[in-house]
């Protein structure tokens, strides 16, 4: 058996591209009764003051990115935060991802003014060093480009109609480069990566492999 790491709590973010399978995995481990999980708060992204920020920041990025991904980092710093009742606390994406990849993304791709940019990363600066966001796990659905691309289709979510599949691998390239290369940021904690080409049936067969070195995070 695996032992569990010496403090009371752990929490695992879940971490891969726009269409990996992320919901699949969460719904399989939300039967656990020591896990508690956290969706992405999409519907508040949606529907701040009765304005869809989603939506904006896709239809014009250049003039919408700061004040969506600002408001991602706050919820997202709401889902770190919120009491922990359970042992293990199950994030779908993090304030990481939302640095390294998302963020990172707009911004390389001339999306984001460096102005914004900046100021983003002044607040992620001062979070990282007043914020006790706690990662113990960083499980990472490692999937092609060309596979997120049908299942986003498939999934057919409004705001995401006109997402293109090169924005799909330059997202891609910057979980690479978090994530399996860490070659530009540090990762928190452990990275476990699972390979979500794999079909549900085959997928949930390697959770369940995997379901030790998750839920007990041994490194
Ligand atoms: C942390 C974080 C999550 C996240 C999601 N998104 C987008 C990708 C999807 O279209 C949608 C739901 O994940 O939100 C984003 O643009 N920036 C983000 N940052």
């Amino acid at each position: 058996i695996c032992k569990l790491p010496k403090q009371e709590t752990f929490t695992v973010a879940v971490e891969g591209n726009i269409g990996c399978g992320k919901s699949t995995f969460l719904e399989y481990f939300k039967s656990s009764n020591n896990v508690e999980v956290r969706s992405e708060p999409v519907d508040l992204w949606k529907n701040v003051g009765g304005w869809n920020s989603l939506e904006l920041m896709y239809k014009d990025a250049k003039r919408w990115s700061l004040a969506f991904q600002s408001y991602v980092q706050l919820t997202m710093l709401q889902q770190h935060h919120k009491p922990q009742v359970k042992p293990v606390k199950m994030l779908e994406r993090s304030v990481f991802s939302a640095r390294f990849c998302f963020v990172e993304n707009l911004y390389r791709s001339g999306c984001m003014p460096a102005v914004d940019h900046a100021i983003l990363e002044e607040w992620y600066q001062w979070i990282l060093a007043n914020q006790t966001v706690q990662l113990d796990l960083i499980v990472y659905l490692r999937a092609d480009p060309c596979t997120c691309y049908e299942r986003l289709k498939k999934r057919n979510r409004q705001e995401e109609t006109g997402v293109p599949l090169d924005y799909l691998e330059a997202l891609h390239q910057l979980h690479e480069d978090w994530l399996i290369h860490q070659r530009l940021f540090k990762v928190p904690g452990h990275v476990v990566v699972l390979d979500a080409n794999k079909n549900l049936v085959e997928l949930q067969k390697e959770m369940e492999e995997k379901r030790q070195e998750i839920l007990c995070g041994y490194f």
